[in-house]
């Protein structure tokens, strides 16, 4: 039985090295002070966060060559429902490096082409994924060569088939899946800006940027902006939260974690913006990209504006 199931779909999924080091300077040699391994991809974590706290998910992954290999190994050890298609190119490794105070530095591979052939395999094994689920989503950047408009394309599939749409997504990819009417677009502060075309710079701007993205075709924007917490734009109105991490071990993946807790929230009809931020700053206060467990999660952080100062500046 597929109800209530979310099913994620990453095109360009990775495995995720992260090194911790005291600094981090250019054209020396520096000594990691730890290392970590983790399958990665934001619907991948979306559906590693959603698996972490018991609520249904499978994951659409392509994989190729040992690295692909490791992933599935990877996956399956966590238990994830995986639908994963065998494509020629390898699968990427990106690497994130983090200092002590947090900050994080990414180096993403762009991943390796994919045939047309590979994208109807991916299309049917998402199909063969999603009868009764209640939402699709599509998330990450596209390898390149895939055209921009894919996740558009699925988008009015699905959406014609009666499943929410959700697309986490950069570059034109976004503007393109806007257009094309999902549900729920969960842009950071820098692909709002780049969809919008002008700078963000104060939580007036998101709202109106947000705005234009639902003028322009996406029923709901879920805005994330870092340590300036989140901004839901919806049909009902507008809703602002933050929850403060007094010690951010590291944000990779935290935007995926706040996605999968929105949703999960939704879907058990708990506050899903309260529950994204619960989620995302669970995220931010675990290393490398582990995705919260129930235990990890502090719901009483959370601070939703009643009466949000829209002139204030963002943080970064
Ligand atoms: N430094 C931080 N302190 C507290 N929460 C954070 C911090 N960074 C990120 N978050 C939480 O994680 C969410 C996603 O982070 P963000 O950087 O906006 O997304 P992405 O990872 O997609 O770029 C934010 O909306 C916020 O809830
Ligand atoms: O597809 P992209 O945009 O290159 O992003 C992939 C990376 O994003 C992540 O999903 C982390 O996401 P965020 O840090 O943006 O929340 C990593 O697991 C992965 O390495």
């Amino acid at each position: 039985m597929n109800q209530h199931v979310i099913v994620t779909l990453t095109l360009n999924p990775s495995l995720d090295r992260t090194i911790e080091v005291d600094r981090l300077a250019q054209g020396t040699v520096i000594r990691a002070t730890s290392a970590r391994l983790d399958p990665g991809g934001k619907g991948v974590n979306v559906s590693r966060a959603l698996l972490a706290n018991d609520v249904p998910t499978a994951a659409v992954v392509t994989v190729g060559g040992a690295d692909g290999d490791q992933l599935v190994h990877l996956l399956e050890a966590d238990g994830i429902r995986l639908g994963a298609v065998r494509v020629a190119g390898r699968t990427r490794s990106n690497i994130t490096v983090v200092e002590p105070d947090g900050l994080v530095t990414k180096f993403n591979e762009p991943g390796e082409p994919l045939s047309r052939k590979e994208l109807d395999a991916v299309a049917d094994r998402v199909l063969a994924e999603v009868e009764g689920a209640s939402w699709v989503v599509t998330c990450g950047s596209l390898p390149p060569g895939v055209p921009t408009d894919i996740y558009a394309r699925l988008c009015e599939f699905f959406t014609a088939a009666g499943i929410r749409v959700a697309v986490d997504t950069s570059g034109p990819a976004l503007p393109a899946a806007v257009e094309a009417g999902p549900d729920l677009v969960k842009p950071n502060r820098e692909e709002l800006a780049e969809a919008v075309g002008r700078p963000v710079d104060s939580v007036g701007d998101v709202i109106e940027a947000a705005e234009e993205l639902r003028d322009r075709g996406a029923r709901t924007v879920l805005a994330s902006l870092g340590a300036d917490g989140a901004v839901l734009v919806e049909e009902e109105g507008v809703t602002i939260g933050e929850a403060p991490v007094a010690e951010p071990r590291s944000t990779v993946g935290a935007g995926d974690a706040l996605l999968a807790g929105f949703l999960a929230g939704g879907a058990r009809g708990a506050p899903a913006l309260a529950e994204g931020l619960a989620w995302g700053a669970a995220a931010v206060g675990l290393p490398a990209s582990r995705m919260p467990r129930p235990e990890d999660i502090r719901r009483d952080i959370v601070r939703i504006h009643t009466r949000p100062d829209l002139g204030r500046s963002l943080i970064a």
